[in-house]
């Protein structure tokens, strides 16, 4: 039986992830045990968690959250740990097999590679730590010989689809498939007014507020280009994104001789984060089956680059390389947390984002400090020109 620590459980994937644990329990030795569980805040959700999984330990990244948390269970056998020490702590952990990260945004980065050095399992869905740390995040996993496991349904379809390739060379390149959001369709002069409200209708998938603001900016597309670079080693040129409006086709690949393999299924979370945690195995689950004829035509149309210039801005980032897809995603983590504040519009996020990627400078990735300072300088340059003050 594998032992999960749960990164982010209290969110769309982490709440996602304890459906799959509970429908995978009859697995007999393929069921999945909870050791321990981590949120920032939310300590009313993670104390039910708490009481329903009893895990051995969890972590609230709030230390606020934490004291009050410590005092609500201390009927129960729970180590509550605090703060980032408290979040790598628990991948630490020796009973610990596999880390399922689940947490939003680059904080997420250095639990993921302290995971990585104590060689346990990782299943990743936190795109973030890829993007702001691809380069260390990988040569971390070789030096400790992990593979990590992604969550990300395009990189979930990705990893299926490449499990039948025989050699890396026979591959061509792979091919991300994008819902194109709410606003596909629409041209910069229709998005001038758009709220919050607006931007987190995704039209087929059901999850946490940042993402959903990305995938509307189609920022989630850069991101994703980014994290497919550093999984499947990929060169750039060898990435290809297709908007496909119904999130059935989840992504595809494309080999020498020009045979395309695709993964298809109903958009649920549940299918990538159950194959994450019981790979290389597959057992039944409560996902609706996929019924074609259901669907009767599925639609393919070219991104638009110029409407949605976030996507453009990942992919220089990641051609210059270095410190500049951290500084890029970090730009965006505090442009969109403004958004949903009402304190910019969606349309300066292209813009702030655009501005860090065109002429922010780079240089080489030698530690996580370099990451980490490149996000800072970002963060900063946001909340300056909007006239916030950094915290
Ligand atoms: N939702 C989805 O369907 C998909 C999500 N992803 C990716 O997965 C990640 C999670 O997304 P999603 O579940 O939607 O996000 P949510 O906003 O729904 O959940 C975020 C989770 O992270 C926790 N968290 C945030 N900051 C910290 C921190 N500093 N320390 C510990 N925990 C923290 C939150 O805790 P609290 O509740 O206490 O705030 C919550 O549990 C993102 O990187 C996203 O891009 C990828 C593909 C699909
Ligand atoms: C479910 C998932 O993986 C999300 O990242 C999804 O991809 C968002 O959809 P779009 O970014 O394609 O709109
Ligand atoms: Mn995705």
């Amino acid at each position: 039986m594998k032992k999960l620590a749960l990164l982010g459980s209290t969110g769309s994937i982490g709440t996602q992830a304890l459906d799959v644990v509970r429908c995978i329990q009859k697995e007999g030795e393929h069921a999945v045990k909870v050791e321990a569980l981590a949120a920032h805040s939310n300590i009313r959700l993670l104390e039910e968690q708490i009481r329903e999984f009893k895990p051995q330990a969890v972590a609230v990244f709030d230390l606020e959250a934490a004291s009050k948390l410590r005092a609500a269970v201390r009927d129960l056998n729970v180590k509550v740990y605090s703060g980032m020490e408290g979040l790598c702590a628990l991948t630490e952990l020796e009973s610990v097999d596999i880390v399922l990260n689940s947490v939003v945004g680059m904080v997420g980065l250095k639990p993921t590679l302290t995971a990585l050095e104590a060689k346990k399992q990782m299943a990743l869905a936190n795109k973030e730590t890829l993007v702001a740390g691809g380069s260390l995040v990988m040569k971390t996993a070789k030096e400790n010989g992990i593979e990590i496991l992604p969550v990300d349904s395009e990189h979930s379809a990705i990893f299926q689809c490449l499990q039948g390739m025989y050699k890396k060379c026979d591959l061509n390149k792979i091919i991300l498939t994008a819902s194109g959001g709410p606003f596909f369709g629409k041209k910069a002069g229709e998005l001038q007014h758009i709220r919050p409200a607006d931007a987190l209708k995704h039209p087929n998938w059901d999850m946490g507020a940042k993402v959903t603001i990305d995938s509307s900016t189609l920022m989630n597309k850069g991101l994703e280009f980014i994290e497919a670079k550093w999984l499947f080693d990929m060169e750039p040129d060898d990435i290809d994104v297709v908007v496909h409006r119904e999130s059935i086709v989840h992504s595809l690949i494309e080999y020498k001789d020009h045979s395309v393999i695709a993964q298809l299924g109903v958009p649920d979370m549940r299918i990538p984060i159950q194959y994450a945690l019981t790979y290389p195995r597959r057992f039944p689950s409560p996902v609706k089956q996929l019924n074609l004829a259901d669907w009767q035509k599925l639609t393919f149309y070219a991104p638009d680059e110029e409407t949605f210039t976030c996507f453009g801005a990942c992919k220089r980032a990641i051609r210059r390389g270095g410190t500049l897809p951290a500084a890029v995603n970090g730009a965006n983590e505090a442009a969109v947390a403004l958004f949903l504040k009402e304190k910019i519009g969606w349309q300066d996020i292209g813009e702030l984002v655009c501005h860090v990627a065109d002429t922010f400078e780079t240089a080489p990735v030698t530690s996580v400090e370099d990451v980490l300072e490149a996000d800072r300088k970002a963060r900063a340059y946001v909340l300056e020109r909007c006239g916030e003050s950094a915290r």
